[in-house]
């Protein structure tokens, strides 16, 4: 029998933490090797499967990343921008495939990261699901068949234990707008509108954060013009949609080159 690869689960107590243990446990392609908390949380140094009210797993949750890369093939990362910086470095070291589901980076966050990837396997995406990485493409498309009459307009709804606005996959979608549209969406991005704003200006790409309850994940984009509006939607009705992305990157990245890749690479999805 072949040796599977083992994965490191980080922020393992989170949301996405615990989807991704069951979730490893229940695909069964990846071995479970390591489960990583911050320091000073109460699960470190008590067995995982016990921690999460289960069975003993024989995985000690530890606050020492280095220790648990040492022993993987790959580490799923959905913490926090700070922490997942910090793991790309020890990933590298350990030449660990990184999976970054995190989201909320700064510009200098990112150029770190794409920095990273010269020497380490990353695969990063905002959303790991194939409906949102096809959603980017379509509105890609879709962008780049219309033009500035039609106003795109980007709705957010998350839980409200989310920390960060707009979401990573807003993010994504606003790029591919951008991207469609052939400008730069740093130029043309209105975050948020309150107040005496003024008329909307031609071509900028609006985005909005609803926060409430337990919503999983659910995106809008919305063409608009004088006369019709497109309306491209993708709701998640379930976080192992996440789990089972990060599960698929894991794998197919075992054999890449380093560089960062995301999940059009992983799902063989059209850039352009
Ligand atoms: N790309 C995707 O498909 C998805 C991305 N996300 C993103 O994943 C991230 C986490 O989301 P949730 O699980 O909902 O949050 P959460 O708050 O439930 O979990 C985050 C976990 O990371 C841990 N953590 C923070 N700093 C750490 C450190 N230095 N070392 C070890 N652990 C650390 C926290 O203690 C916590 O357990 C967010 O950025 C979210 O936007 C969430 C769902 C899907
Ligand atoms: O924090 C979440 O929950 C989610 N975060 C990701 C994002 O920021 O887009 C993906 C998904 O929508 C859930």
């Amino acid at each position: 029998m072949t040796d599977l690869p083992g994965v490191v689960v980080t922020g393992v107590s989170g949301r996405m933490g615990q989807m991704l243990v069951r979730e490893i446990q229940a695909d069964g392609r990846l071995k479970l090797v390591g489960a990583v908390e911050r320091s000073g949380h109460d699960w470190v140094g008590r067995d995982l499967g016990a921690c999460m009210g289960g069975a003993d797993l024989g995985v000690t949750v530890t606050d020492d990343p280095l220790e648990a890369f040492a022993k993987a093939q790959a580490v799923i990362d959905f913490t926090a921008p700070a922490a997942t910086l910090a793991f790309a470095e020890l990933a590298a070291q350990a030449r660990a495939v990184h999976v970054i589901g995190t989201t909320g980076f700064s510009d200098e966050d990112l150029a770190q990261l794409k920095h990273a990837g010269h020497h380490a396997v990353i695969v990063r995406a905002g959303n790991m699901s194939l409906g949102v990485n096809l959603l980017t493409v379509l509105t890609r498309q879709v962008a780049k068949a219309l033009d500035a009459d039609f106003d795109i307009e980007i709705i957010e709804s998350h839980h409200n234990r989310k920390v960060d606005a707009p979401s990573g996959t807003a993010l994504m979608l606003g790029e591919a707008a951008a991207e469609g549209r052939g400008v730069n969406l740093s130029e043309v991005s209105d975050r948020g509108r309150d107040g005496i704003t003024g008329a909307r200006k031609r071509g900028d790409i609006g985005f909005h954060a609803i926060r409430g309850g337990g919503i999983v994940g659910e995106h809008d984009v919305i063409f608009a013009s004088p006369s019709e509006r497109i309306v491209l939607r993708h709701i998640a009705e379930d976080r192992s949609l996440f789990a089972k992305g990060a599960i698929k990157a894991a794998l197919w990245g075992q054999d890449k080159a380093p560089g960062e890749y995301d999940m059009l690479d992983v799902l063989g999805l059209p850039k352009d």
